[in-house]
């Protein structure tokens, strides 16, 4: 397990993280959304002793990465796409870096494997796409059989078998307990993996859930009656927020189907129609954030404080 305790940084006057906490749990894909700058890639880097916190602390399984004596068997990483030598061979990047940590070649043949990079295992990583790359990378972060796994916008790059193959390895890692923390800016991404959702904001917690919660909370329903008028005034008057479609159809958010049909078995009037018809979770996640992007199209400079 990864517990990130009250995390706090700052890069000369500015603020990165402010007071972080969550965990990333054993046997869980945990995705870790947030827009350009939120503080991901940040409190990734602490977790992996990559940089100091200005205060606070990040554990893996109750101890600080730095004290391990095997770091590579205890967390793998994936930060940077560009993390390898573009004249080394795939075959050859692993083996360089499981020479140095004491892993075996046999290692570096089954994680070739994981990634689907067998045949492409004597090709130069220069010539590689992205998603080739990323395949490379999360091989790489395999390599000590780690029992937790942090990566960095993996699904950058994948094309969609990749992403399906990506999914099945996130699927399996987590399954045999592996603590899976996998960080995006897109909802789209994270809702196909993961089980548990963090939100970053302008550097702290807007919400952390498990993927359902944001499901639940995206719920709206389309009504149909000849009585929408006097119905739209009891829904509104039950605290539901209502939107006016035609003069027989609304749209009703903030109340439950069996709310709905008990208000209107109530109120006498007769439903045509009821159908829910969720936002996708993006709408949700961008509503979340919207207060807290720091960085927009045509905007010249990080908006502060607001
Ligand atoms: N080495 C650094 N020096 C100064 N400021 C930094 C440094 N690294 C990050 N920052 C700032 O800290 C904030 C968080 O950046 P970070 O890269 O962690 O965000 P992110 O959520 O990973 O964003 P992205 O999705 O764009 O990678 C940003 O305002 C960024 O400019």
């Amino acid at each position: 397990m990864i517990e990130v305790d009250h995390l706090t940084k700052y890069f000369g006057d500015r603020l990165a993280l402010d007071d972080v906490s969550f965990r990333v749990e054993s046997g869980k894909v945990t995705g870790f959304l947030g827009p350009n700058g939120a503080g991901k890639t940040t409190t990734m880097r602490l977790i992996l002793g990559l940089d100091r916190p200005t205060s606070g602390m990040a554990l893996i399984d109750g101890r600080a990465l730095q004290d391990y004596t095997d770091p590579l068997c205890q967390v793998g990483a994936l930060l940077d796409a560009k993390f390898a030598h573009p004249r080394r061979t795939a075959f050859n990047h692993l083996v360089t870096v499981a020479t140095t940590h004491g892993i075996p070649t046999s290692r570096v043949r089954e994680v070739l494997s994981q990634a689907g990079l067998e045949a492409v295992a004597a090709e130069r990583v220069g010539k590689f796409s992205l998603g080739m790359t990323q395949r490379l990378g999360i091989a790489t972060a395999l390599l000590g059989s780690p029992r937790a796994l942090i990566l960095d916008e993996p699904i950058n790059g994948l094309d969609v078998d990749g992403v399906r193959w990506f999914r099945g390895l996130c699927r399996d890692l987590a399954d045999s307990g592996v603590a899976v923390f996998l960080s995006s800016h897109l909802m789209s991404e994270v809702e196909l993996v993961a089980d548990r959702v963090i939100v970053l904001g302008r550097g702290r917690v807007l919400q952390d859930a498990p993927l359902g919660h944001f499901r639940r909370g995206t719920s709206t329903f389309e009504v149909i009656t000849e009585q929408a008028v006097e119905f739209v005034g009891a829904l509104s008057e039950r605290g539901a927020a209502v939107t006016i479609i035609d003069e027989r159809t609304c749209t009703v958010t903030g109340l439950s189907a069996k709310e709905i049909g008990v208000l209107a078995l109530k109120t006498g009037t007769v439903l045509e129609g009821l159908e829910e018809t969720s936002r996708s979770l993006e709408d949700s996640y961008r509503e979340l954030t919207d207060d807290h992007v720091e960085y927009r199209a045509g905007e010249s400079s990080a908006a502060s404080g607001s």
